[in-house]
């Protein structure tokens, strides 16, 4: 199992770039940052990360072809991997709406948006040149491939991922979640002629680690309850969880009652859509997630009450 952690740029870049070194000097392979235009740049974040770090792959988790154009994307990836001397990895899915409604971006056909993209990213960072005669100068034409992976959770971007993709985030903690997508992914694969082992399956997940496990089940809530929200019926049926939970923890959230939100959130809501606990909690809840297919553990959001302590801990699991 390879493991990545995930941060948010929404508190000093300085602090994230000293996790992720933290995190590079206990044993994580990859470091994803997330790209929200509300959040600080995911790439001049990237660009600090770089500079603190030696070994640890990095890359956005996730950008999406909406917000820059594709060869803005390919630009600022090369320059990542200029700068990190060959760590760059590409995370690209197709946002979400409430983010283009608020810039006033038309959301259409986001299949397709991705899966022309992602052959834009190809051919610019091989130093070809698109359609239109976009081509890459500045930076070094990549020769090696700079990994693509694909955010994705609905069933044709799973499939599109599968057979696009270097490999697939998927926010989700729980086996059940992999069980159904997996075969959508090894689908896709086979259809350009992969096999699904061609493909990094990473588990994107809603983390909280500490040595104490009420304090870590504690920290992760407010995640679960806003993850919880946004999942569709289909999703609540899947974890045997109330219809209706996600309407109930949703209308909490809108009117700001988070600490109702945070009292809704039971240990089924938990075991779900989070991977809580101490270190020896965490190591079997790990293996259940490789034995379903997942390659890749990112340890997403909250991490644990604090990030520091967790990362520590977290080495612990990735050394066991
Ligand atoms: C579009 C959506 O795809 P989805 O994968 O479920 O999207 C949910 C999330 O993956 C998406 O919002 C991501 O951008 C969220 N996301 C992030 N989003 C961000 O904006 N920033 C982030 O940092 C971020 C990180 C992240 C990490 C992991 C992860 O899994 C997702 C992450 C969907 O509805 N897909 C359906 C329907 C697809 C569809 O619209 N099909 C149409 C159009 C087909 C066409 O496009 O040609 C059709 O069939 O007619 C499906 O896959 O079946």
């Amino acid at each position: 199992m390879k493991f990545g952690i995930e941060f948010v740029p929404n508190e000093p870049l300085d602090k994230i770039a000293k996790l992720v070194k933290l995190a590079e000097d206990v044993g994580f392979e990859y470091a994803w940052i997330t790209d929200h235009y509300n959040n600080k740049n995911v790439y001049e974040a990237l660009a600090l990360i770089a500079d603190a770090t030696e070994t640890i792959k990095l890359g956005p988790g996730v950008t999406n072809p909406y917000v820059r154009a594709p060869a803005i994307t390919a630009a600022a990836i090369a320059t990542l991997d200029e700068i990190s001397n060959g760590r760059a990895t590409l995370g690209i899915g197709p946002g979400d709406k409430a983010t283009f409604d608020a810039l006033g971006i038309e959301w259409t056909k986001p299949v397709s948006t991705i899966r022309d993209s992602v052959d834009v990213f190809r051919t610019l960072l091989a130093g070809g040149k698109t359609a239109g005669g976009a081509q890459l100068g500045g930076v070094k034409a990549v020769q090696e491939l700079i990994p693509i992976y694909q955010g994705a959770q609905g069933p044709k971007m799973l499939e599109t991922a599968g057979e696009i993709a270097d490999g697939v985030l998927i926010n989700a903690s729980n086996p059940k979640d992999y069980a159904a997508a997996i075969p959508l992914i090894e689908k896709g694969a086979k259809a350009a002629g992969k096999a699904l082992t061609d493909v990094d399956v990473g588990a994107y997940t809603a983390t909280s680690i500490a040595a104490d496990s009420a304090k870590a089940a504690n920290a992760a809530k407010i995640v679960v309850a806003f993850i919880a929200a946004g999942s569709p019926p289909p999703v609540l049926e899947r974890h045997g969880l109330p219809a209706g939970i996600n309407e109930k923890l949703g209308g909490l959230i809108a009117k700001g009652d988070f600490g109702g939100a945070i009292g809704a959130v039971d240990d089924a809501l938990l075991e779900a859509f989070s991977v809580v606990g101490t270190p020896e909690e965490f190591i079997p809840k790990i293996k259940a997630l490789e034995e379903g297919g997942v390659t890749q553990y990112v340890a997403g959001s909250p991490i644990g009450p604090n990030k520091e302590e967790s990362i520590k801990l977290l080495g612990e699991v990735i050394a066991s």
